[in-house]
Formats: C-alpha cells, sequence, structure tokens
C-alpha cells in the first residue's frame, strides 16, 4: 500500500526526541505511525508492568471510597515536572494515573459510571488506573477545576500512589490545567486527551488516520495559547507593545505565532486530503448498491462485544481486545443467510457518551457505513451498570446521521454474565430484544435467524428450461437459489425458483422469455 506522506527525519517511532518543540513533535508523529502523539506508552507493556495482581483485573469496583486504601500501591516513576507549562504533549510514560470528576447534586450514580467508564479508556490508552476520586460541586472550581482543599488532597494522595497523571472527567480550560499542574505537581490531561490518544493508536485506514489528526490539531490549537503566553513572557515582548515588531516576521515573531501557522496550514492539507478521499469511498458504497448485497451494520457502545459476536457470526478472526475502541474502522465481511442469500456484515466503531465535539466528524465518517446499511444490529453489553443509557447514547446519534428508520435488532450481549433478575429488567426495557453471549454461543442462532428475516428479499421470480444433461446446472439452482416447482417436459427440466439477482447469471442461458419478474 503505498501512502503519500511525507516522512521526516524524526519519523521514528522513540517516545522521546530531543527536539522540546511541542509542535513539531505532533507533526511529525503524525507523519510516522498512527497519528499524532501518543500519551500513553504501549499498551502491552503497560500492563505488563502491573506487578500487583489486584491491578490486572481493573473493573471499576475500584472506586468505592472504601475501597480505596486497599488499592494503593507503591508506583516505582512518579514524573517530576519541572517545567508544567509545556507538558501537554510531551511523551511521558503515563502508566499510573489518578482519575477526578466533579458531579452535582443527584447524580452520584452517573458520575461513578462516567468515572468508570474513564478508568477503561485509560486502560484502552495504555495506563494503570490507581485511583479515582469524585468531588460534588456545584460547578468544577473555575481556577483548579477541584477545589482548592480537594486538589491539595488529591496532591497528597498523588504523591502517596506515586501516580505521575491526573485525568479529568470532562474537557478543562488550558488555565484549569496549568494551575491544577500546579498544585498536584503531575502531568493532568483530560477525557478528551485521553479519546484522542486512543483513536490516534487505532485509526487504520488512512481516511481514520487523517480524520483523528485533524481532531487533534484542532484540540491542540487553543491550548497553545498557555505555550504562547509562557514564550512572549520569556520573549520580553508584550502584545500590543513597542516592542519587538508585531506584524514583522522572522526574529519578532512570537514562536506561537509560527505554531500556529504551521498548525493551520497542516490542518487544510488534511482537510483537503480527506475531500480528496471521500470519492473513493462512496465509489466503494456505490459499488455495493449497485450490486445489492444487502449490509448488516453492527454498532453499539464501545466494547459491547460488537466485534466478539461478528467474529461469532462469520469466524472471520476480526480484532477483538478487552478495550474501549478496539474497532476504529468499519470492517466489512461478506455472510450469507440459511435461505442462502448473501449480505455483508460491517463493524463499526463504539459509541461512547461525551464524545469530544472534536471527533464527531472523525467518528461519523465511520457510521456512514451505518448510513447505508439495510438492518442494524445494535449490540448492548447486557451486564454492563446503564445499558439503558448506552441504548439512548446510541440511539441518539443515529438519530443524527439519519439512520432511524434502518430497521434495528437489539441484542443483550454477554448474557452469559447476567442473572434472572437482570434479564426481567433488561426485557422490560427492550421486549423485542434478543439475549446472546458471543462468548457462550448462545442466542447467536437466534440472531441470525431474525437477522435474515429484517434482511430485504430481494430474489426474483424465475423459470428456466434446462436440457436434462445439463443436471449439473438444476444442482446449482438449488444451491443457490429456491426451487418453488419443477416439471419434467420433453424439452428438458422445467424449473420455477426465486433467486437473488446477484447469482442469476450462470443461469440466464436457461431463462424462459416472458417470464414475469414480480
Ligand atoms: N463474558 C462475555 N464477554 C464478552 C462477550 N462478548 C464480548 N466479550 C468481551 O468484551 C470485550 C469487548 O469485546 P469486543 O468485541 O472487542 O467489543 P466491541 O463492541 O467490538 O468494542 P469496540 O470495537 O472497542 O467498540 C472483550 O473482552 C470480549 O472478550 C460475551 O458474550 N460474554
Ligand atoms: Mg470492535
Amino acid at each position: 500500500m503505498t501512502e503519500d506522506r511525507t516522512t521526516t527525519g524524526s519519523a521514528d517511532t522513540t517516545p522521546r526526541t530531543d527536539s522540546d518543540d511541542v509542535v513539531a513533535r505532533v507533526l511529525a508523529n503524525a507523519d510516522s505511525h498512527a497519528a499524532g502523539y501518543a500519551l500513553f506508552s504501549q499498551r502491552a507493556q503497560a500492563l505488563l508492568d502491573v506487578t500487583d495482581a489486584s491491578f490486572v483485573d481493573t473493573d471499576g469496583e475500584q472506586f468505592d471510597r472504601e475501597d480505596r486504601a486497599s488499592l494503593r500501591r507503591v508506583g516505582g516513576l512518579s514524573t517530576e515536572l519541572d517545567d508544567v507549562t509545556e507538558v501537554e504533549y510531551r511523551q511521558l510514560r503515563l502508566e499510573n494515573v489518578v482519575l477526578i470528576g466533579v458531579y452535582s447534586g443527584g447524580s452520584l450514580d452517573d458520575a461513578e459510571n462516567s468515572l468508570r467508564e474513564l478508568a477503561a479508556l485509560a486502560e484502552t490508552a495504555g495506563a494503570v488506573v490507581l485511583d479515582g476520586l469524585l468531588q460534588r460541586r456545584p460547578h468544577p472550581d473555575p481556577s483548579t477545576y477541584l477545589g482548592r482543599g480537594k486538589a491539595q488532597e488529591l496532591a497528597s494522595i498523588v504523591s502517596h500512589l506515586g501516580a505521575d497523571t491526573v485525568v479529568a472527567d470532562t474537557e478543562l480550560a488550558p488555565s484549569q490545567r496549568r494551575a491544577l499542574e500546579d498544585v498536584v505537581k503531575v502531568k493532568v490531561i483530560d477525557r478528551t486527551a485521553v479519546i484522542l490518544d486512543i483513536f490516534s493508536q487505532h485509526a487504520k485506514s488512512r481516511e481514520g488516520k487523517a480524520q483523528v489528526e485533524l481532531a487533534q490539531l484542532e484540540y491542540l490549537l487553543p491550548r497553545l495559547r498557555g505555550w504562547g503566553e509562557s514564550m512572549s513572557r520569556q520573549a520580553g515582548g508584550q502584545v500590543g507593545g513597542a516592542g519587538n515588531g508585531m506584524g514583522s516576521r522572522g526574529p519578532g515573531e512570537t514562536k506561537i505565532e509560527l505554531d500556529r501557522r504551521r498548525i493551520h496550514t497542516r490542518m487544510a492539507r488534511l482537510r483537503r486530503q480527506i475531500r480528496e478521499m471521500k470519492p473513493a469511498r462512496e465509489a466503494k458504497r456505490a459499488n455495493r448498491r449497485r450490486n445489492e448485497v444487502p449490509s448488516v451494520a453492527i454498532a453499539g457502545y464501545t466494547n459491547a462485544g460488537k466485534s466478539s459476536l461478528l467474529n461469532r457470526i462469520t469466524r472471520a478472526g476480526v480484532l477483538v481486545e478487552n478495550a474501549l475502541f478496539a474497532t476504529l474502522d468499519a470492517t466489512v465481511r461478506r455472510s450469507e443467510t440459511a435461505d442462502g442469500r448473501p449480505y455483508t456484515l460491517v463493524d463499526t466503531v463504539g459509541f461512547v457518551r461525551n464524545l469530544p465535539h472534536q471527533l464527531v466528524e472523525a467518528f461519523r465518517s465511520t457510521l456512514e457505513e451505518v448510513q447505508d446499511a439495510d438492518v442494524i444490529v445494535h449490540v448492548v453489553d447486557a451486564s454492563h451498570p446503564d445499558p439503558a443509557a448506552q441504548l439512548q447514547t446510541v440511539r441518539d446519534v443515529m438519530g443524527e446521521v439519519g439512520a432511524r428508520d434502518i430497521p434495528e435488532l437489539v441484542v443483550f450481549n454477554k448474557s452469559d454474565l447476567v442473572d434472572d433478575d437482570t434479564r426481567l429488567v433488561l426485557r422490560g426495557l427492550e421486549p423485542g430484544a434478543v439475549f446472546a453471549s458471543a462468548r457462550s454461543g448462545e442466542g447467536v442462532d437466534e440472531v441470525l435467524a431474525r437477522v435474515m428475516r429484517l434482511i430485504p428479499d430481494r430474489a426474483v421470480r424465475v423459470e428456466l428450461l434446462v436440457p436434462y444433461e445439463r443436471g449439473e446446472v438444476i444442482a446449482a439452482l438449488h444451491e443457490r437459489g429456491r426451487v418453488t416447482a419443477t416439471a419434467y417436459t420433453e424439452e428438458g427440466t422445467r424449473v420455477t425458483a426465486l433467486i437473488d439477482p446477484t447469482r442469476l447469471a450462470p443461469f440466464e442461458p436457461y431463462r424462459l422469455e416472458a417470464v414475469g419478474l414480480s
């Protein structure tokens, strides 16, 4: 596969570069591997580094306050920051993280679920979650996100656990991030940065990579202000002052302006590339439509088990990972219904709540597969604490991309993990749903049967006259269509059959004229 990427001198994947130029590194990395920077070191490595077995099985339960003590762990490598103003995109080994969130009245459950999801996201990105803290307050503190006192408390927890990163459950203002870093003395990032990082690690197609890099740059752009301020302070320059050369390019130009221009240039190029990729993708889709092979899209919340279910169905060996966003680009497989009609199965990117707005476009480009589908298999993790919210999140987005009217089959996956009471609740939530388990195989046959019924039957009725010496044609017809009547005449066998138009070609020579295609 040829990729028209410009490889730069620093196009290797070593996590540290000599350059302190953040923007250069982001742009260089974007050219070298998946896309953009990586906040976390490799996932596998992160998991191997876990020495205490109790951390391997992080399932969110560790957030219960009373359990917090049992999670204490002496981390080896607390990263001391000497310059906290410039850490956002420095590639640190971010393996030990503490999560923080703020919730207002009455929504503790929701806040906890959100923090669990953030934990899963952080792990997907390659981090080990050491602790999670929630503070109840009407609004995040405008200056330090958590209130001053809690921020101090956080600082001592961070140093006690040896954490090297704090992840906030909402998007932080650049100034909040800096202020909080000043208090806790380690790197602070937000949910958006984590999701961007995962997307960049997983994007596979050229378009996916380009979309993700564009999103990263969009995220980075307003956050340059921080560096810009310190830069201009360093340079002694004052905006609007009589100092060194407002409006003069070159020596008087602040670094921030230069960075901004480079980012804008890069973004323009990416947008152009994405525009150019669109026709190819549309041609591919049009082709599928022309072939009239119905398509079934497997959609649903991230980690619901979409890829696992697809594997069960096709044994296709699609990447399955216990990580959010294991699948970032649509994967298409061919399959066939029990009555012999071909269709395509499309695996899709998982949905997630509070998707960073920069990523909505990247995400939607993968959802085009869903918009084209004839049937949507909506997979829900039956063992998730809040399946109703998952259902809603997915349906909201489906509605936005115009997929609301496509026939939908809800599948409660991971049924091997739920008890009868939960089943009752879920059944009440979604009476038409199928319970299935990609792991045990329960319900998979029913999913297939229901899908078959939902796939539009495009078969046409044909009548053939086949000479007796061409018995193999009759045999092929039985295999590829449904034979509804057979009669033996002097000229040969007369057969009536229902068959998908895409499979008709070999039989054309035997077709009787004037057979109505109803
Ligand atoms: N117990 C159980 N685990 C399952 C089942 N199906 C999937 N899993 C597990 O759930 C995790 C996620 O499965 P995936 O198939 O990658 O989920 P996905 O929906 O494709 O996730 P993304 O592509 O990341 O959005 C994996 O660890 C699977 O082994 C199931 O039926 N039962
Ligand atoms: Mg998947």
